[in-house]
């Protein structure tokens, strides 16, 4: 089980000050959907050059020409790039072929998906490395989580890592943890925090301890 740290309201400098401040505590950092609309894939290649060393996901949700979307993504340094579930077979597949060659690895992400079930095994078949449930912003405002939908892709999902994101914080991650997804996306529930290493440290330890059992 792996903690992606998801980066969504910073500029490309409060982005690299608080990476420096948890890079210990996280395995894979996210450049989120509004920081490259607002600075382009730009925030991707500032922040890989800043930790070459770390895994870098860049979340621009793609929804069409998927090859070319992932091979700007993966050129700015990205190492896993996201497109969106409701996408196309033939745009999934594109972005599957071109990571392939670029040695990078596609995250779908399943927001807004209504019949989880099976988009999931068909993203299966298609080859996504990640699948990913997904309560956005304007749903987790209404109170809804993704832990029912975590539970449903893991039923059914054979080849693809399991991912789960949207409003999880230190109070939810242990229902999450008892999931045993592959990889865990935590945002707001790192960066609101004053102390956001602690609180990272925090999560991270409890990850890794559920990974172990
Ligand atoms: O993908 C995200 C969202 O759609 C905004 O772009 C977030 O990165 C994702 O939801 C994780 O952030 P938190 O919900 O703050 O944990």
């Amino acid at each position: 089980m792996k903690l992606q740290l998801a980066l969504d309201l910073v500029n490309i400098p409060q982005a690299i000050e608080l990476v420096r401040e948890v890079e210990q505590h996280i395995d894979i950092v996210e450049i989120g959907t509004p920081v490259i609309n607002m600075e382009g894939l730009k925030a991707v290649s500032e922040v890989k050059a800043a930790f070459p060393n770390l895994t870098v996901l860049a979340d621009v949700k793609i929804m069409d020409a998927a090859g070319y979307e992932v091979a700007n993504a993966s050129a700015a340094g990205a190492d896993i790039v996201t497109i969106l579930a409701q996408a196309e077979d033939a745009s999934i597949k594109g972005a599957v072929e071109e990571a392939k060659k670029q040695g990078k690895e596609i995250l779908v992400d399943m927001i807004a998906v209504k019949d989880i079930k099976t988009r999931a095994i068909e993203l299966d078949a298609l080859g996504a490395d990640y699948i990913c449930v997904h309560t956005g912003y304007d749903l987790q405002a209404e109170g809804k989580d993704s832990f029912a939908d975590l539970r449903t892709i893991k039923s059914v999902v054979k080849n693809s890592k399991v991912a789960i994101a949207g409003g999880i914080k230190l109070e939810t991650l242990a229902e999450v943890i008892k999931e045993q997804p592959d990889l865990i996306v935590v945002g707001g529930g790192i960066t609101s925090k004053d102390d956001k290493k602690a609180e990272a440290e925090k999560i991270y330890s409890m990850i890794q301890e559920g990974a172990a059992v």
